[in-house]
């Protein structure tokens, strides 16, 4: 770690992180209480208060009636965005809690919370306190669940949800320079009680970290390879949107039907595989009814595609499918020498 990863964030380097953000109406602060976003929040007020005519800033906690504490957090919140001039709402996460994949069940709905928040009162974007620790995490988490180059990519620092732009100013950001800008505003902050729940898989790879970083891949690599994974994985997308595009002229005057992507297997077989393995991810994305397909399926998805292709050397002659599989919702089929994905039929029910 740099000497730098320990000081204060300037007035002046906060005015170019928040650069981008100047010429919005109106912003939301997601602050849980925590030292990264207290931070977010002090470093936003200062921001504003030195422009002329700056965004209006509202600060929005999400109560997600998880644990006891939070309440008391969200009022320490609103004290403390009180004192530095800021408006501040408290938003509860009602309705029924799941019993497995909780954390990720708050987490979206804490987005969906943030989100009708910002509309209301006319901000553009939300903005939340991820840090270049938390990018780092991100990118272990992806890597030892598999994820391909979009996943490693990590967290983008502008991406858009329902209409609203999620801005992470602070993503190249280290924590330590949040909590030292926090000591010499002797700001108090709550600490997460999940940091040190080890059952979780965040807080036990966070323990890993220092090991990591002891052998050299530390949060500021780690938040590089990133980085540099987002630019190649940017670049590949371009190629998919060009792959597109090359596919759909060579079907001109043979239009496809509504709500059904074809592609020319001969055609589609001489892209490259990464190419190939995107244009069938966003046909069954986009026209299957069960959530993104998994990046493994569908790659053996394209395998059997790829084997089903060269096996019938005149792939065109026969009209009869060659293949026929379902993913995600999505039907897909090679059938006279083209690949058809269209919507999977609605399951039939197997009780009498
Ligand atoms: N209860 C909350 N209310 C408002 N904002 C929150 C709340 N919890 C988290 N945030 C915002 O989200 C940021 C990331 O928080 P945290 O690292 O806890 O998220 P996470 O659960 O790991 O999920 P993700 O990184 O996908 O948001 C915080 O810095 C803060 O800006």
């Amino acid at each position: 770690m740099s000497d730098d990863d320990n000081s204060p964030i300037s007035a002046r380097e906060a005015r170019r992180l928040f650069a981008g953000l100047r010429g919005a109406p109106a912003l939301v602060l997601a602050v849980s209480g925590g030292p990264d976003s207290v931070a977010l929040m002090w470093l936003a007020a200062r921001w504003q208060r030195s422009l002329v005519r700056g965004p209006q800033l509202t600060v929005v906690t999400v109560n997600h009636g998880l644990r006891p504490e939070a309440a008391r957090e969200a009022r320490q919140v609103k004290r403390l965005a009180a004192e530095l001039g800021l408006p501040h709402r408290t938003l509860r996460w009602r309705g029924a809690k799941p019993k497995t994949g909780l954390p990720a069940a708050a987490r979206e709905a804490r987005y969906r919370l943030l989100a009708e928040a910002a509309r209301v009162v006319g901000a553009s974007h939300v903005l939340t306190a991820h840090t270049r620790d938390d990018q780092a995490e991100t990118l272990l988490m992806r890597l030892f669940r598999g994820s391909g180059l979009a996943g490693l990519s990590a967290m983008a620092s502008l991406s858009e949800r329902d209409g609203i732009v999620l801005a992470r100013p602070l993503l190249d950001v280290p924590k330590s320079q949040l909590i030292a800008t926090l000591r010499r505003a002797r700001i108090g902050f709550a600490e997460d009680p999940t940091n040190r729940d080890t059952a979780l898989t965040r807080p036990r790879l966070r323990a890993l970290l220092p090991l990591l970083a002891a052998g050299g891949g530390d949060a500021r690599n780690l938040a590089r390879l990133a980085a540099r994974l987002a630019r190649a994985n940017a670049a590949v997308e371009v190629l998919a949107d060009g792959a597109e595009r090359f596919l759909h002229l060579r079907d001109r005057g043979d239009a496809p039907q509504a709500g059904v992507r074809s592609f020319e297997a001969l055609a589609f077989a001489a892209l490259p595989e990464e190419v190939r393995l995107r244009l069938l991810l966003r046909a069954i994305n986009a026209l299957g009814h069960e959530g993104p397909a998994e990046l493994g399926k569908v790659e053996a998805l394209l395998s059997a595609l790829d084997q089903a292709i060269a096996a019938s050397p005149d792939v065109r002659a026969t009209g009869r499918p060659v293949l026929k599989q379902t993913l995600a919702g999505a039907l897909i089929s090679l059938a006279g020498g083209r690949i058809h994905i269209a919507p999977a039929p609605a399951r039939r029910r197997t009780g009498k």
